[in-house]
């Protein structure tokens, strides 16, 4: 399956001052003097596209700062003319559309509490109908694609054909090293249903701390990502939001120095040349891959038939607990990382369940007749 929509290379709407893009400013717009002094010294970096600032901040529990409001927009608007950098705003409802248009914002992102919510991003679509500004959209807070791609569609059916899309990470109820899990698997997914879709990743939701964020701007260019959104104020151990994960100007400068900016294709053909070489044995050998399971398959089919008729369980635990220890011991023996081998195993194993169970009730089915 592809994603259809209508989208416009981001490089007709955004044209970066430096490689990689980077979209940075404060998590909150929180004063005037805040703002424009944060907005200059990203500006002198001379790496920054974009100028960044939330105004309208939802939060988790009343009471919290919930954003400076509409006066944010006239100092972005002092920002922009002082720095010459376009500037963002998060918009969570019509009426925050509304205001950062007239405000003449140049870039709109939809957050991942509003993508959660197919209401508002509706609401926020209808408000952008017969509008050209571009949007970004990041990914709803629990690791649902279907609500990422729906609010990606709603809003380009309202005709925003300049899109991108924000990898910010999920909520998960374990504790881990990251605010938001960054669950690749699920930003990839998304690029191979449509390809043509911008993704710029947000390392600072992502982290929540600024120790991460070089490790996770790299692994994210190197995923092929078209920019990184990072969040920069004059002083985070003041800031009065996301103190942890903010960088200072220089800090975030420094960081940028520090990215390499990867090529999906080899310039040289001496490289291309030994890519392709070795791809080709990887080509062979996956065939071989695909064999052998196959094969496997058709053995587990036979042991499936041989249970149906003698009434003996699909599920074989201590068989499956043995075959599991060996082969993640084998591989371990082999480099191969036991949880790697572990999983890999468990999707034959299911597999071999699902057949099995087939053989079962064909079984039930003709002797029903
Ligand atoms: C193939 C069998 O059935 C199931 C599938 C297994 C497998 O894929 O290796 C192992 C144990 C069973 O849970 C079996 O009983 O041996």
């Amino acid at each position: 399956m592809k994603l259809n929509l209508n989208i416009e290379p981001l490089d007709t709407w955004l044209k970066p001052s430096h490689q990689p893009l980077v979209i940075a400013g404060p998590c909150s717009a929180e004063t005037e003097e805040q703002l424009l002094a944060t907005a200059d010294l990203l500006a002198k970096t001379g790496k920054i596209s974009v100028l960044r600032a939330g105004i309208w901040k939802p939060r988790t529990r009343p009471g919290e700062f919930e954003g400076i409001g509409s006066i944010g927009l006239e100092w972005l608007k002092k920002a922009k003319l002082a720095t010459g950098l376009p500037i963002t705003v998060e918009v969570a409802n019509g009426k925050h559309v509304e205001e950062a248009l007239a405000a003449g914002v140049d870039i709109l992102w939809v957050g991942a509490r509003s993508t959660v919510n197919p209401f508002t991003v509706q609401e926020i679509a209808d408000a952008l109908q017969g509008v050209d500004i571009p949007v970004m959209v990041k990914n709803p807070v629990n690791p649902d694609l279907s609500l990422w791609i729906g609010a990606l569609e709603r809003i380009n059916n309202a005709g925003i054909t300049k899109l991108a899309a924000i990898s910010r990470g999920f909520s998960s109820f374990e504790k881990s090293a990251f605010r938001n899990e960054p669950m690749w698997e699920l930003t990839i997914q998304l690029k191979t249903l449509c390809p043509q879709l911008p993704v710029i990743c947000d390392p600072s939701h992502i982290c929540g701390n600024r120790e991460l964020i070089p490790y996770i701007s790299q692994k994210a260019l190197d995923l092929e990502m078209q920019g990184l959104m990072i969040e920069s104020h004059i002083d985070p151990s003041v800031a009065w939001t996301d103190a942890k994960q903010q960088l200072t100007p220089s800090a975030l400068s420094d960081l940028i120095d520090h990215l390499t900016v990867r090529t999906p294709e080899p310039a040289n053909p001496v490289v291309s040349d030994k890519l392709a070489e070795l791809r080709k044995q990887i080509d062979k050998i996956d065939d071989l891959l695909i064999q052998k399971v196959a094969e496997r398959m058709s053995i587990v089919e036979k042991i499936g038939e041989y249970k149906r008729d003698n009434d003996i369980t699909i599920l074989q635990l201590n068989r499956w607990d043995e075959i599991i220890k060996k082969r993640a011991s084998f591989g371990k023996a082999l480099k191969l990382d036991e949880e790697f081998t572990t999983k890999m195993l468990e999707l034959i194993h299911a597999e071999s369940i699902r057949r099995q169970t087939e053989i079962m009730n064909t079984k039930t089915a003709v002797s029903e007749k």
